[in-house]
């Protein structure tokens, strides 16, 4: 038992290394610290076909060495040194949201109308979110106390935590951290709003508010938090200076995609993923001097601010004096046992695709979006319009940056809902479609009771949208080849791969880092189209930022704007990106904005990514040494920049070296991103148990509904959802071309129509 009295020998660096060797150790010879960076538990529960290898590697391991948790006979931390570490984490945590409230009261806060500001209209941060938030910064902070108590100089901090997370050690007391269990009845034929009850074993996974999961070692500097440095210790490259001159502005469009396809895509982002940012009792965190002249001084500073500072020669900034962005750090939430170690970010909907951005994620909020009638979601009727509009907020001017209470500012299950008309267009699109589909299923079974009605309107609905992603916009996309080889090609019918061991959380690479990367499609412009189709009309993204009222101007309006998306080329998926987003973000009355692509980079190391050479070697790829061991995934342009920028290549950030990458053959993604989207949406489907085509559950469709579903598309969505779009493209992800022409929407052969009548129950009469 020499490791344990190695243990009781409070000498960190000795104890931990010689744990990780006997751990690993397989010639007697100790791997060293960084080695071990990216091989990390997480990947244990959640394991799919591309993991599997590394999963393997790692067992074998510990076989070789016989180990297990209960050869721990006495953890080398005694209880004492534990329960003062967490006394003392909680006294500092509220001492810093004690130290936050003051600085608003005395006046630090945003000035209305900033960018800054209206990022912040999409955070709302209800209670249970909050003390789930305060209990996480209670384990942080008692997890550096325990690290400062027990380490000292020259262990690394990825080591005392790999080592920390062997000793299993919880924060038991807090209330919050006996309430995660949750209780569900069983073989519920309809999921529940929240994402909780879905895997039987785990009901737990994939809730709205769970942590994300990882597929690598964090790289925060200190192992638990701290922002990460560069490997030399110095401060890595500036986000904003990456984001000028790596991701500029070049007006190049992609060839076949449309609009419609971005629009998806965030569509999809936000069903799966919202990372909300920190706030205080009165909302969103100032971090830099009034108009962005500079950051505020340290005293003023609240403890989740990391502000990105803008150099001089800024040849955008400068000409507004701007010195800095603001920029708050993402709400926290413990791991679901309440472990000492890292921080994870909370994810705040549901994980699974199960349009939570329709109904909410949470049952109070979806409660409010239904009308209790016919099974029909709320909606409001306007003059001259055949088809409703989403219902108004209570307060408008809280969420939304209107000129006056006449324009609308809409309700919906996600908050980012007014962020651009037409991500409120896509929403309206698919309320419509759910009073659709009740309605039809009313007519069908007159006898459906209004919950009956709204939970099979919502199981269809919800079907769509999983048949659309996978078998529409995956594959124009990411090429069908790549999809084939992750597991998640289309479909003839039934699939049978459920796999209640997989993990439904959302990777945290993939929301704060690869599937961002289509942050670079967006256009500059929102296009509207007449009926006539005689006349295009632009209108800049940056003056509609939380201003719907584009589909409102007038009866046509709406269906100008689907027209439009449909018929405009999106921007190509390069790192160019449009200055609507990386100067104008939410610029709202202002000259300038904000910089989503500088957020996108900032957020990443918020977040503790681990680098792109980290995510390379897990995709596959071969870890580079130097710069030059790019050259096979990026151009030789391209890694000169990086070179110039980063100190070395082992600290470039995933989301810079992942969009620098070469498309691969037939998809918009270079083959680190493609892993890490594909591996995403490969969990997303397996770990799904309602996935609308998963055969041979109690709550499965039948085949004749099944078959139904299949003929799903984007296209009849418009068709059947809109007063006076009457032709569309099959492929309505593409634009028009002689080999993707328009059809009219009654043509049934052209753009199938989803016949619901296998939804009629037999009459006892009949
Ligand atoms: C005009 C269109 C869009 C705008 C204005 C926009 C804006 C934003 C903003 C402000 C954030 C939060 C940034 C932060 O605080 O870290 C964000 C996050 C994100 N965006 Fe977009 N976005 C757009 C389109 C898209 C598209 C097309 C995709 C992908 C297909 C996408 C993927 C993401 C992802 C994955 C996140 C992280 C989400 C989270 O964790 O909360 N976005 N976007
Ligand atoms: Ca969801």
């Amino acid at each position: 038992m020499t490791v344990i009295t190695i243990f009781r020998d409070y000498r960190c660096v000795l104890r931990v290394s010689v744990f990780l060797c006997l751990l690993l150790n397989t010639s007697g010879c100790c791997l060293t610290d960084w080695d071990l960076d990216f091989l990390t538990d997480d990947l244990f529960p959640d394991v799919s076909p591309l993991l599997a290898s590394t999963r393997t590697f790692l067992e074998d391991l510990l076989k070789i060495n016989n180990y297990s948790m209960e050869d721990e006979e006495e953890s080398p931390i005694s209880s004492e040194l534990v329960a003062e570490c967490i006394r003392r984490g909680r006294e500092l945590t509220r001492a810093a949201t004690r130290r936050n409230n003051e600085l608003v009261g005395n006046g630090v806060s945003l000035e209305d109308s900033s960018p800054a500001m209206l990022h912040f209209f999409s955070a709302k941060l209800p209670s249970e979110i909050r003390k789930a938030s305060d209990v996480s910064h209670e384990i942080i902070s008692a997890t550096k106390l325990l690290q400062m108590k027990m380490c000292s100089g020259s262990v690394t901090p990825n080591t005392f935590i790999s080592f920390l997370e062997h000793q299993g050690i919880r924060m038991k007391d807090a209330t919050y951290c006996q309430q995660v269990k949750v209780c569900c009845s069983s073989n519920n034929k309809y999921r529940t709003i929240d994402g909780t009850c879905n895997n039987k074993e785990h009901p737990e996974w994939g809730r709205r508010g769970a942590p994300f999961t990882r597929i690598a070692t964090p790289r925060y500097a200190d192992g638990i938090y701290a922002m990460p440095v560069a490997k030399s210790g110095h401060q890595l490259p500036n986000p904003r200076v990456l984001s000028t001159r790596l991701f500029q502005d070049q007006p190049i469009g992609s060839r076949v995609l449309n609009n419609m396809n971005m629009q998806w895509g965030q569509l999809v982002t936000h069903d799966l993923v919202f990372q909300v940012m920190e706030v205080t009792d009165k909302g969103g965190i100032q971090c830099c001097l009034g108009e962005g002249k500079g950051i505020l001084p340290s005293e003023w500073l609240n403890d989740k601010c990391i502000p990105i500072s803008v150099p001089d020669d800024d040849q955008f900034y400068r000409c507004h004096g701007i010195k800095c962005l603001n920029f708050v750090r993402s709400v926290t939430t413990p791991r679901d046992d309440c472990s000492l170690g890292h921080a994870e970010q909370m994810n705040t909907v549901t994980s699974y695709l199960d349009g939570s951005p329709i109904y909410g994620s949470d049952k109070k909020l979806a409660a409010k979006l239904r009308s209790w009638i016919g099974g029909r979601l709320r909606q409001e009727s306007r003059k001259d319009c055949l088809r409703g509009f989403l219902p108004s907020v209570s307060d408008k001017f809280a969420v939304c940056d209107l000129r006056n209470s006449s324009e609308p500012c809409y309700l919906a299950g996600d908050t980012r809902i007014n962020q651009t008309p037409t991500l409120a267009m896509l929403h309206t699109l698919l309320l419509r479609e759910h009073n659709r589909v009740a309605d039809i299923l009313s007519d069908l079974n007159p006898l459906w009771s209004d919950e009956k009605l709204y939970q099979e309107a919502r199981r269809i609905v919800i079907a769509e949208i999983q048949h659309i992603t996978y078998q529409e916009w995956l594959p124009a996309n990411f090429g069908e080849y790549y999809l084939h080889y992750y597991g998640i090609s289309p479909t003839t019918l039934y699939t049978r791969d459920y796999n209640p061991d997989v993990n439904p959380g959302i990777i945290n690479s993939f929301g704060a880092a690869a599937f961002r990367f289509l942050h670079t499609v967006i256009s500059d412009n929102i296009m509207t189209c007449p009926n006539s189709y005689n006349a295009a009309y632009l209108y800049k993204l940056s003056d509609h930022y939380f201003n719907p009222s584009l589909l409102e101007c007038s009866p046509d309006s709406f269906d100008d704007v689907v027209r439009g998306i449909i018929a405009q080329n999106a921007g190509e998926s390069d790192p160019y990106c449009s200055g609507e987003i990386t100067n104008l973000l939410f610029k709202s009355r202002n000259r300038w904005g904000m910089d989503l692509i500088a957020m996108d980079i900032q957020r990443g190391r918020d977040h503790g990514i681990a680098s792109y050479n980290d995510l390379r070697e897990i995709c596959g790829l071969p870890r580079a040494r130097c710069f030059q061991d790019l050259a096979n995934e990026i151009s030789q342009d391209r890694i000169n920049a990086l070179q110039y920028l980063y100190e070395c290549v082992d600290d470039i950030d995933l989301f810079v070296g992942g969009a620098m990458e070469r498309d691969v053959y037939g998809s918009i993604l270079g083959q680190t991103f493609q892993c890490i989207v594909a591996e995403q949406f490969y969990r997303t489907r397996i770990s799904d148990r309602y996935f609308y085509d998963n055969g041979e559950m109690p709550h499965s469709f039948t085949s004749d509904q099944l078959k139904e579903l299949k003929k799903a598309s984007m296209a009849r969505l418009i068709c059947d959802n809109t007063d006076s779009v009457y032709y569309v493209q099959k492929k309505a992800f593409e634009v028009e071309s002689t080999y993707n022409p328009k059809y009219r929407c009654d043509d049934y052969n052209a753009i199938p129509y989803v016949d619901l009548t296998a939804w009629k129950q037999p009459s006892i009469f009949d």
